[in-house]
């Protein structure tokens, strides 16, 4: 599968201003990535390789530009648009933006892999199967699908088009880590992020770490916890 950027602009919004980026996929499918301070990052490194021969080797540490801080975070129409509770990538959106926004540097890649890749329509058979009681995980075998269908070969592409190839990754899913890591980015350091936790979400997130793998903590409190 390739990926085509197509087009971008600027987009304001509660957290600060962003620039949007779209990228549409061999078959039309769309995936959307929000930049701040990325053209200033490669302007402090072009700046840096321009004196290097006159900067001394420590100065020259101190001012290395930062590793932009990017989250890769999947579609959740019910969670991003319509607060719900059943899950915390709402609050895990809108704090990875915040977050990005003070660091000045980094990206937000939206990838539209609604229901872990399953689609809308599947992802609310799997809530229906969960109102009777099945987990998030169940639900899905249930359903004859997989407990994860993404993919993640459209990172590659989207960083390179703003000339990253290092982050900070925001994530407690160690499959994004291992797969950026796999394919030539490197992750400089695993940012851990729990917001959102409701009583709503507990169990759903207990699933994600019992069955998952997530790298959630038994009481969920050994990740940082952004600003909410
Ligand atoms: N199939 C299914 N998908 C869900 C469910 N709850 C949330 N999702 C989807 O799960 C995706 C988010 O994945 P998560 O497992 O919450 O988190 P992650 O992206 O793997 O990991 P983090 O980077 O740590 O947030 C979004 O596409 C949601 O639409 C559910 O109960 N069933
Ligand atoms: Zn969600």
């Amino acid at each position: 599968m390739s990926y085509q950027f197509i087009t971008s602009a600027k987009l304001p919004t509660r957290h600060g201003e962003f620039d949007i980026h779209v990228f549409e996929n061999d078959d039309g499918q769309e995936h959307v990535m929000l930049t701040v301070g990325l053209s200033a990052c490669e302007q402090v490194a072009a700046d840096e390789t321009a004196d290097n021969t006159r900067v001394p080797s420590t100065a020259h540490a101190a001012s290395e530009p930062p590793v932009p801080l990017v989250r890769i975070h999947s579609e959740c129409l019910t969670g991003d648009a319509f607060s719900s509770l059943k899950c915390d990538c709402g609050p895990q959106l809108n704090t990875a933006m915040q977050a990005i926004q003070e660091t000045g540097c980094g990206a937000i890649l939206y990838l539209r892999q609604e229901g872990r890749g399953i689609g809308l329509t599947n992802k609310i058979r799997a809530y229906a199967l969960q109102d009777q009681g099945h987990d998030t995980l169940d639900a899905n075998l249930m359903l004859g699908l997989p407990a994860d269908a993404r993919i993640y070969d459209m990172c590659g592409p989207m960083l390179a088009h703003v000339g990253v190839d290092a982050v900070r990754l925001i994530t407690n899913n160690p499959d994004k880590v291992a797969y950026l890591t796999e394919h030539g980015i490197n992750v400089v350091e695993r940012v851990p992020l729990l917001v959102g936790v409701n009583d709503m979400n507990a169990d759903y997130l207990a699933t994600k770490r019992d069955r998952m793998g997530h790298l959630l903590d038994k009481d969920f409190n050994t990740a940082i916890h952004l600003n909410k």
